[in-house]
């Protein structure tokens, strides 16, 4: 799920003007926006050589150490995935 997230990206569409916050960008109200999952499954910013299996990054200390949208596998608000909980 880490390295390989089923669902590669998700998709959104900005509802309202938004100014991402430090920076001087605005996504207009009706711009579609890409979340590149892979892409921030595999960045050196959040995980240390990315592409190793290592199941120890999902320990609960390691996890707590990065941002909780570093991982999307299952998508993230409203609309994550229902079946997220199945087990
Ligand atoms: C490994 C298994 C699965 C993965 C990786 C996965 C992944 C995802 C992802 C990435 C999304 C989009 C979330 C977003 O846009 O934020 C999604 C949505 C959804 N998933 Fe899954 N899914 C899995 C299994 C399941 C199962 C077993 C079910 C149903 C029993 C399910 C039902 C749904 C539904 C209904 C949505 C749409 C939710 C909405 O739009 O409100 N998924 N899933």
């Amino acid at each position: 799920m880490h390295k390989y997230p089923p669902a590669p990206a998700l998709e959104r569409k900005c509802l309202s003007d938004y100014k991402i916050q430090g920076t001087d960008i605005t996504i207009e109200n009706g711009t579609g926006v890409v979340i590149p999952v892979m892409d921030i499954h595999h960045d050196h910013a959040y995980y240390s050589e990315p592409h190793k299996f290592d199941p120890e990054r999902f320990s609960p200390e390691n996890k707590r150490e990065r941002s909780h949208f570093a991982f999307l596998p299952f998508g993230e608000g409203p609309r994550i995935c229902i079946g997220m909980l199945l087990r």
